[in-house]
Order: C-alpha cells, then sequence, then structure tokens
C-alpha cells in the first residue's frame, strides 16, 4: 500500500545476461547514447579480475581483491555475487540502490549464477537474454575484442554452452535477443524497454 507523502516508487530493474562476448557491454552503451538524458542507470558491478586497457574504476565496475569483496560478502552487502573464470563478481546493494536514488532504470549485466540469485532476492527485476547468432560467431567476437588469452577464451566459449541453455529455456527469461545486426538488436532491445515502462520512454 502507498501512501501519498511516499517517495515515488523507482522504477524496476532489468537484469542482462548472456555469454561472454555477445555484446552486452555494447548494447548498453548504445542504449545508453540513444537515451543520454539519464533514463538509465548502469550498477556497477565488483570484480577482482584486472581492468582492461581503458576501464575505470567506480565507471566499469569497481575493481576489488579477492580478500576485500570476501568480508563484504561476509557483512551482506552483496545481492549476488559469483566466482566466474577463477574471479568473483557481484553487486552490491549501494550500487543499485544509487541508481534507483536517482530513479533511473537500474541496469545489471550479471552472468547466469548471478541473475539466479537476483531471482531469489527482493529486487523486482525484469530479466533479457542476449544469445549469439551461432557459437561461431560467439568465437569470433570474443577473439576479435582481444582482450583475453587463449586459456579464458575457452573457458568462456565452454561456459556459453550452459549459459545458452538455462538463457533459451522456457520461462527462464522475459525477453531474448540474438544479437545478429547489432543495429537491430539495439532497436529490437528498445522495443522491449517501451514494453516494460511505456511512462518512461515517451518520445524516444
Ligand atoms: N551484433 C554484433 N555484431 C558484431 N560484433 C559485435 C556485435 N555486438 C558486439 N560485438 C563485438 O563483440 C565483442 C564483444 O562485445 P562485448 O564486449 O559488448 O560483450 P559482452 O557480452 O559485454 O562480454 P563480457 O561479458 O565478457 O563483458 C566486441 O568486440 C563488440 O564490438
Amino acid at each position: 500500500m502507498t501512501n501519498e507523502g511516499d517517495p515515488p516508487k523507482p522504477p524496476r530493474p532489468v537484469v542482462i545476461c548472456g555469454p561472454s562476448g555477445v555484446g552486452k557491454g555494447t548494447l548498453i552503451e548504445l542504449l545508453q547514447k540513444q537515451f543520454p538524458d539519464g533514463k538509465f542507470g548502469f550498477s556497477v558491478s565488483h570484480t577482482t579480475r584486472k581492468p582492461r586497457e581503458g576501464e575505470v574504476d567506480g565507471v566499469h565496475y569497481h575493481f576489488s581483491t579477492v580478500e576485500d569483496m570476501r568480508k563484504e560478502i561476509e557483512d551482506g552487502k552483496f545481492i549476488e555475487y559469483a566466482e566466474v573464470h577463477g574471479n568473483y563478481y557481484g553487486t552490491s546493494i549501494t550500487s543499485v540502490e544509487s541508481v534507483q536514488g536517482k530513479n533511473q532504470i537500474c541496469l545489471l549485466d550479471i552472468d547466469i549464477q548471478g541473475a539466479q540469485k537476483v531471482k531469489k532476492s527482493s529486487l523486482d527485476a525484469h530479466y533479457l537474454f542476449v544469445a549469439p547468432p551461432s557459437m561461431e560467431e560467439l568465437e569470433t567476437r570474443l577473439r576479435g575484442r582481444g582482450t583475453e588469452k587463449e586459456d579464458a577464451i575457452q573457458r568462456r566459449l565452454s561456459n556459453a554452452r550452459g549459459e545458452l541453455e538455462y538463457g533459451l529455456g522456457q520461462g527462464n527469461f522475459d525477453a531474448v535477443l540474438v544479437n545478429n545486426d547489432l543495429d537491430r538488436t539495439l532497436q529490437e532491445m528498445v522495443g522491449k524497454f517501451r514494453g516494460w515502462f511505456p511512462e518512461l520512454l515517451l518520445g524516444k
């Protein structure tokens, strides 16, 4: 029950999942460019992996250490966390709250393990899965990005099979997009968002 004096309820967050290299980061960046007036905010995850070239602490990730993250996890500061490809990744309560506090649609770019935990949390989110047109194309993108060594690429590709199976499973996501042509996928994504947030995304 909401009373007149209550602050407005923030928009529901959107969890965006998909195998590494499928294009989640690229799509989120383009989405934010299409709506430059701050309709969307990005929940900045924590990670213990090393920053890639050009990645900025507090913008792309909060770069942390295994020791610090374990402590904060124990202290209950994370909505979800997971060990992926040998590193910890997690979403802190504060990072989502700081976006919601600005009344923005909070975007969470997280892996399947994380999404499953978010589903069990009190965060009432929409779930979007991004799939590659094929495993071959996913491999091409991962290699083309040039940010991982061979063993990391292999690990990501082998994880991708299980992720795809879950992502494409009946009822696991509210929407599934196949990221073939980037521009088209972006427009499909915008279409889904318009359906979920009609009043927020009017006329854009
Ligand atoms: N539709 C597309 N067609 C061709 N290349 C694409 C497309 N979408 C993204 N890419 C390219 O694929 C590579 C991987 O994209 P991106 O880094 O956004 O993936 P990601 O899903 O965010 O990966 P990670 O989970 O590892 O961060 C990038 O080099 C990007 O430019």
